[in-house]
């Protein structure tokens, strides 16, 4: 998809969102009928059950699989850190992708445990984007060929999608998206990150009145928070959430900074996230405030908060077991396990 060619590309990524599909209830339906023969109580596998329908609604198929689970991985460097916002230098993310590709990060383990496919996208690592404190991040024409990139995520063919990142500073960036989007006081919005102490934490928070001081007047349109105050990352993970929907993949989102992407395309859209599980709640402090406004129950709540699909990739677990149980389980008649008399 040349989505860069036309001269108002927003308008492009625009257009994408009333061909995006809803759920396949019919396939929802096969999945709760069988369930009800299953050797079990009736709804004694709690959230897996739903887990199930979800990925069965989205993938449109009766019987769901999970056959090619992936995890992809965007990583961006960010003008902003130059404010002193991050307490590790900007040189880490390219050396994090070095360890990613050595093994050595704790996303390979997960992976590696789960057996889960693994992508990292370096999304022009020696680029970093406009300090958002003076100007736009991204032009538009690079923020929508960055999701465009982001798009090929789904590239290969994965049955489920779950979506990292990598970005020294992104957690500014994540915070400007939810203030602009959300207003507030930006404290609210503004955390720790990888562990920045009580001084670069009131840095961090005049970065973000500065940026939204900055842009004020143009943070209505949610394209433009996100090319205006997201990072490469930000913007490519839009991409793939918006192409995973397209192509029937249900997607799992880590924590604070991927969900600021996905917040941009619930703005476009309240439904665009109907297909996205919340992987986990993050130790970031306002992303529990974040998934309520996003209308996402996280499936795991672990004190978490590496980045790099971690959250998301022990869910892919969950939801691979479930739909492993779902698929594998004898039904009543075929263990020959009485039902309850009253059971039609
Ligand atoms: O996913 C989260 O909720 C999360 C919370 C805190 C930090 N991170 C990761 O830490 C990096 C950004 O942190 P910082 O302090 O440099 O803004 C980036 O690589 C993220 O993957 C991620
Ligand atoms: C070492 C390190 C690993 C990370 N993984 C995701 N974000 C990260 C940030 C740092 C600093």
């Amino acid at each position: 998809m040349d989505m860069s060619a036309s001269g108002l590309p927003f308008d492009d990524v625009r257009r994408l969102i009333p061909m995006m599909p809803g759920p396949d209830e019919e396939a929802v339906a096969i999945v709760k009928a069988r369930d009800q023969d299953l050797t079990k109580p009736a709804g004694s596998l709690g959230r897996l059950e739903d887990i199930v329908e979800w990925v069965a609604a989205w993938q449109g198929k009766g019987q769901p699989d999970i056959r090619r689970p992936v995890v992809c991985v965007f990583a961006g460097n960010h003008g902003v850190v130059k404010h002193g916002v991050s307490p590790y230098p900007q040189s880490v993310t390219r050396q994090m992708l070095e360890n990613f590709a050595a093994g050595g990060a704790a996303i390979n383990q997960i992976c590696a445990a789960y057996d889960l496919g693994f992508k990292v996208f370096d999304l022009a690592l020696d680029l970093p984007t406009g300090d958002f404190t003076e100007e736009a991040a991204l032009d538009e024409k690079s923020c929508v060929a960055t999701m465009a990139f982001g798009m090929e995520a789904i590239a290969g063919g994965a049955d489920l999608l779950c979506l990292g990142e990598m970005g020294i500073g992104n957690t500014t960036s994540a915070a400007a998206i939810f203030a602009a989007l959300y207003g507030g006081p930006v404290g609210k919005w503004v955390g720790r990150g990888t562990g920045i102490d009580d001084a670069g934490l009131a840095r961090k928070r005049a970065v973000v009145e500065q940026a939204l001081a900055t842009h004020a007047g143009h943070l209505d349109d949610p394209l433009e928070v996100l090319r205006r105050l997201g990072g490469r990352e930000v913007a490519a993970i839009a991409g793939a959430i918006l192409a995973a929907r397209l192509q029937r993949i249900p997607v799992i989102l880590d924590g604070y900074v991927v969900c600021a992407a996905a917040a941009v395309l619930k703005a476009l859209d309240p439904g665009a996230l109907d297909h996205c599980l919340a992987g986990h709640r993050s130790a970031e402090g306002a992303h529990g405030e974040v998934l309520e406004r996003l209308g996402l129950e996280p499936v795991l709540d672990l004190g978490m908060r590496l980045g790099e699909g971690t959250g998301a990739a022990l869910a892919a677990g969950i939801v691979k077991a479930a739909v492993a149980t779902h698929n594998g389980m004898a039904t009543f008649a075929q263990a020959a396990v009485s039902q309850r008399p009253d059971a039609s």
